[in-house]
């Protein structure tokens, strides 16, 4: 099944450029993938049209708005021939038919769609990459049934499963495990209005990662007009209502910016990123307190989030269990600091892209750097670093890592850089902006 993948450029290996001069930019980021996904489906189970304004435009959210078309769902742009970026123009999914769904390598995809789907008229067949398919999925299925779904799976508990959809779901009270993924909850409780009792969920089991997703799941429910309750700690209620049509501006995306704000620290200089919100539920906010510790001089104000560095980096202690999508630039900061780190909390994300604990421990040391895989995060010590091949592992996010590291590392070659398409496809031609300005791609 094609996926979508417009940006994927056609490059193998990508030479990072090192950071010769201290920098001086201005990046402007596209829009948060896990808002831009959480709007597309409130607007699909919606009550009218919605407008997504600034959505971000990657492999995890067209794969999102396709899937969504797939269950009757319109997603269109809001200008025939427009400007850079379009907004998007969602009318509610029918729900009248089944569908076939690549989930791609989409946690927000293959979490967030099957509860939409057990209330379609149809049998909704999922898929993905070889890689998505040991991505962590029984805890939401099997409470899928529990809420009175009928999901095949041949008792695998990941992708491929299919979901036998009635019309309607009478939804209620379920436990679940998600202490590997945050993404099981919201992902009951975006769908939860327009089941017929809504949904009542418990946690059992080691802490929830990703609070602020939890947070940002309820708030974007409530912004739709949904009840919700997260009163008590490990429960949630989301009651049966209509979702409203949403009018909606998505903020830039702040664990994408993460690697472009750390140049400022590597390199020195500054760098601003505008439009950074001053009230947000995105995890990747942490990154100010991070670079703060790291030993950068960051500032919030009107304009945007300033970072500015000297070029020295002072290794930090870190839990990373709210915010773990920033594991991997954090880790390749830490291969470059000039004292020890440890990252703790984290050890749910190996279950994510890839195996981010072993995929870090193995390309850092091998540049390298001291590292150690612990029960739930690294140990890194700073070391001799030299220029090679730093595989990828089809993750975005060590795309980003390798980027960081190779600031300071001549040689170092990032293999398959298009794979960042999954949550930023201009992350390449930024970063020669950012770092390596009239320099020229190579
Ligand atoms: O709900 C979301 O949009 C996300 C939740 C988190 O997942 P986990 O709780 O599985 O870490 C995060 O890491 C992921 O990138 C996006
Ligand atoms: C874990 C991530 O993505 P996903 O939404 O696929 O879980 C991520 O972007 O770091």
């Amino acid at each position: 099944m094609p996926s979508p993948d417009p940006a994927h450029p056609a490059v193998a290996d990508w030479s990072t450029p090192t950071a010769a001069r201290a920098v001086d930019a201005d990046v402007a980021l596209p829009g948060s993938k896990s808002l831009t996904n959480r709007f597309l489906v409130l607007a699909a189970l919606a009550n009218g049209p919605s407008r997504v304004r600034r959505p971000l435009r990657s492999r995890d959210t067209l794969l999102m708005a396709q899937a969504l078309r797939e269950l009757g769902a319109g997603v269109e742009d809001a200008t025939a021939h427009g400007a850079l970026a379009p907004d998007w123009i969602v009318t509610p999914a029918t729900l009248d038919r089944g569908a076939t769904i690549d989930c791609g390598l989409a946690g927000t995809v293959m979490r967030f769609l099957p509860p939409v789907a057990a209330l379609a008229r149809g049998r909704v067949t999922f898929d993905g990459d070889p890689q998505a398919r040991v991505r962590p999925m029984g805890p939401v299925l099997d409470a899928l049934r529990v809420l009175g779904a009928d999901v095949a799976d041949e008792g695998r508990g990941t992708l491929p499963f299919t979901v036998q959809g009635t019309g309607s779901m009478p939804g209620g009270a379920v436990t679940l495990d998600a202490s590997s993924s945050s993404q099981f909850v919201s992902a009951l409780l975006l769908a939860g209005p327009r089941y017929d009792q809504g949904v009542t969920i418990h946690h059992v089991g080691k802490p929830v990662p990703s609070e602020p997703h939890l947070e940002m799941t309820v708030e974007t429910l409530r912004d739709a007009g949904a009840i919700v309750d997260d009163g008590a700690a490990n429960t949630w209620r989301v009651e049966p209502s209509e979702v409203n049509g949403l009018d909606v501006q998505v903020e830039p995306d702040l664990s994408n910016a993460a690697p472009f704000l750390a140049v400022a620290l590597v390199a020195g200089g500054r760098v601003t990123v505008p439009g950074w919100p001053q009230h947000t539920t995105q995890a990747g906010d942490a990154i100010r307190d991070i670079l703060d510790a790291m030993g950068a001089d960051v500032t919030l104000s009107r304009e945007g989030l300033t970072v500015r560095g000297t070029g020295e980096v002072g290794g930090i202690d870190v839990d990373l269990h709210d915010a773990s999508e920033l594991t991997p630039v954090v880790a390749a900061l830490a291969a470059l600091a000039d004292s020890p780190s440890v990252i703790r909390g984290v050890a749910h994300i190996r279950g994510h892209e890839t195996d981010r604990l072993a995929a870090l421990a193995t390309e850092l040391g091998a540049c390298g750097a001291a590292v150690t895989e612990t029960d739930d995060g690294l140990r890194i010590a700073p070391g001799t670093l030299t220029g090679r091949r730093f595989h990828t592992y089809a993750d975005h996010r060590m795309v980003m890592a390798g980027a960081v590291l190779g600031l300071r590392v001549p040689g170092l070659v990032v293999e398959d850089p298009g794979t960042v398409a999954k949550t930023l496809p201009e992350f390449v031609d930024l970063w020669h902006c950012v770092v390596d300005p009239g320099g020229g791609r190579p």
